[in-house]
């Protein structure tokens, strides 16, 4: 199978929704399960809404070295195509769990989250950090590629920088997707899918705009008609 280039986020904890966004978006896009559904649901549910196709937990790791790569090490089971940490967990951490995800069978894609894509400037100062998002995202990246992770998550306003600063190889995964004229919500560093495919994005997730729609399956289509 072709991996995705398109993930559709199913937040939500009701599983039978869960179970008509899988069948929606059936056979042109993966599915992200993160912690909403897994509270819910567990390895169990993840298991039975993806069926066939390739999954993405989304569990945002972050926590001593020690314990992600137990973490790592008990998601292995559910097959996932790829799994996240928190770059801010450090390099210890993000290699533990790198070692703990490669030595799976099948082996699990590790991804680094830099700075979540719903913090601008202003909410990241408000934390005490002064420096702006751009550069934070550019040192987790770099720090996360030393630690030997397969890609990264940053917004698709940073793509470029980020790929110019960790090089080729690594997978650049990217939230914050709005179609022009869609409800930003909680997202504010956001692109269209169109201007995240043109800034490089590799993989694109895209929640909302997709699982609160009419019709999920139509509006998926058109994004990743749009993503090209
Ligand atoms: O920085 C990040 C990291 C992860 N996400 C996740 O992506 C989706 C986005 O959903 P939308 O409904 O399209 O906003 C969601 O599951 C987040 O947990 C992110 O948005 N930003």
């Amino acid at each position: 199978m072709i991996p995705p280039r398109l993930y559709i986020a199913v937040d939500t904890a009701d599983r039978a929704h869960a179970e008509r966004l899988a069948a929606a978006v059936h056979g042109y896009a993966g599915l992200k399960l993160g912690s909403e559904f897994f509270t819910a649901h567990g390895p169990e549910g993840v298991r039975a809404v993806a069926g066939d196709a390739p999954v993405f937990l989304d569990l945002k790791f972050h926590d001593i070295p020690n314990t992600v790569a137990g973490a790592v090490r008990a998601a292995a089971p559910m097959q996932p195509c790829w799994l996240t940490v928190h770059a801010s967990g450090g390099r210890e951490m993000m290699a533990a769990a790198v070692q703990a995800a490669h030595r799976g069978e099948p082996p699990v894609g590790v991804l680094a989250v830099t700075v979540l894509t719903s913090l601008d400037d202003g909410d990241l100062s408000r934390l005490g950090q002064a420096t702006p998002s751009l550069d934070q995202v550019r040192r987790l990246a770099a720090l996360a590629a030393e630690a030997g992770v397969d890609g990264l998550v940053c917004s698709p306003r940073e793509i470029e920088v980020v790929r110019a600063e960790v090089g080729p190889d690594l997978t650049l995964v990217v939230p914050g997707i709005r179609p022009a004229g869609s409800d930003a919500g909680d997202q504010k560093r956001a692109a269209t899918p169109a201007d995240a495919v043109a800034a490089g994005a590799d993989i694109l997730v895209v929640g909302r705009p997709v699982t609160r729609a009419a019709d999920p399956g139509a509006a998926a289509r058109a994004i990743a008609a749009e993503a090209g």
